[in-house]
């Protein structure tokens, strides 16, 4: 076995040959051709009916996408693996609705194919291609974006997706370089997207000028930095979770109206960590969160720590916000 998939085995979730089928998605790109053959290559016959390849076609690209996915296809049977194709149809970007901009769109085709897909099948797992030139290019982007430390930690290896099924990266801490030279060891073409090469997305952006500009500036370290960044901002998302699932569990209550939190166990709790607890308090209440800026979260957390006990304020969403004595109540106003 090569070294790289020694180490990609690492990575790989140890249940996943005896589990449900895993989807692996396969743009015919470098990365997910390697993952694909990594995979393959360690299957034997038995877990092999496993795997279903699946390939999104987005039509952006005129006569190149029809031909990544034949080359998806023809690369599948040659590995004797089932696929599960679909094209987007042709007059799609002209009808693109919802103002995010062509690459959330396609995204958001993909991931809905996807799905389908792994409900389809019963999938346990869909595996992504994401590399660690990936990971760093988002964590740039992330930075220049403005984000907290959950956005800096970027893609994550591993992380619940749907229901009862995982979404995993086992490529995430592999560069390009690695994955080209792997895929050139054992002799397998892959197909260049020949958008990755222009400079019309942001992402494109970041990868073809500023990182380039960066090493040539700083030095080569800069990728190292930023990668290790990233691990670093997951590790204290971590613990701040954990940190607030213990808040969530003593100091708040649930009801039928919303969610009342018992002030004094928030006394000596840092400010940073109650604004989070006010955020896992959004999330799960599913309400919007879209014109929550970072003001709000520190007039609640604000309102949280007052002695004043006539407080009252109003968010985004009409969520009522007041003191009942020893509790903030949270309730969201019909
Ligand atoms: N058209 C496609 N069909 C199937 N899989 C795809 C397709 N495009 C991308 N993928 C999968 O997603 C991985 C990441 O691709 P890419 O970096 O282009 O996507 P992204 O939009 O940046 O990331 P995200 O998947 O988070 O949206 C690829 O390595 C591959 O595994």
């Amino acid at each position: 076995m090569s070294d790289l998939s020694q180490r990609f085995f690492e990575q790989w979730p140890r249940d996943s040959w005896r589990n449900r089928s895993i989807l692996v998605a396969v743009s015919g790109g470098a990365d997910s051709v390697a993952l694909l053959r990594l995979l393959a290559d360690r299957a034997d016959p038995a877990t092999r009916n496993k795997l279903v390849v699946v390939h999104f076609n987005h039509r952006l690209r005129g006569s190149a996408s029809d031909e990544d996915a034949a080359f998806v296809e023809a690369l599948a049977a040659k590995l004797e693996l089932a696929t599960c194709f679909e094209a987007a149809s042709s007059g799609w970007v002209q009808e693109a609705v919802g103002g995010q901009g062509l690459e959330a769109n396609a995204r958001g085709m993909r991931y809905a194919f996807f799905e389908r897909v792994a409900r389809e099948v019963e999938a346990r797992y869909l595996v992504t291609a994401h590399h660690r030139d990936d990971q760093i290019e988002t964590v740039l982007h992330r930075i220049l974006r403005g984000t907290g430390i959950a956005g800096l930690g970027g893609i994550q290896t591993a992380r619940e997706w749907l229901p009862g099924v995982g979404l995993v990266r086992p490529l995430l801490s592999f560069s390009r370089h690695e994955i080209v030279q792997y895929l050139r060891s054992i002799d397998q073409p892959w197909r260049e997207d020949t958008s990755n090469a222009t400079d019309a997305f942001t992402r494109n952006r970041i990868r073809n000028q500023l990182l380039p500009h960066l090493r040539d500036a700083y030095g080569d370290h800069v990728d190292d930095a930023l990668f290790r960044l990233g691990r670093q901002a997951n590790d204290c998302q971590e613990v701040i979770d954990l940190q607030v699932q213990e808040l969530l569990d003593t100091a708040v209550k649930t009801s039928t109206f919303g969610r009342s939190v018992v002030v004094r166990k928030l006394e000596k709790v840092h400010p940073y960590l109650v604004r989070e607890l006010f955020v896992r308090i959004w999330t799960d209440q599913n309400w919007p969160r879209q014109e929550m800026t970072q003001l709000h979260w520190e007039r609640l957390s604000n309102l949280a720590k007052s002695d004043d006990l006539t407080a009252t304020d109003t968010m985004p969403g009409n969520i009522r916000v007041f003191r009942d004595e020893d509790v903030l109540v949270l309730r969201m106003l019909g």
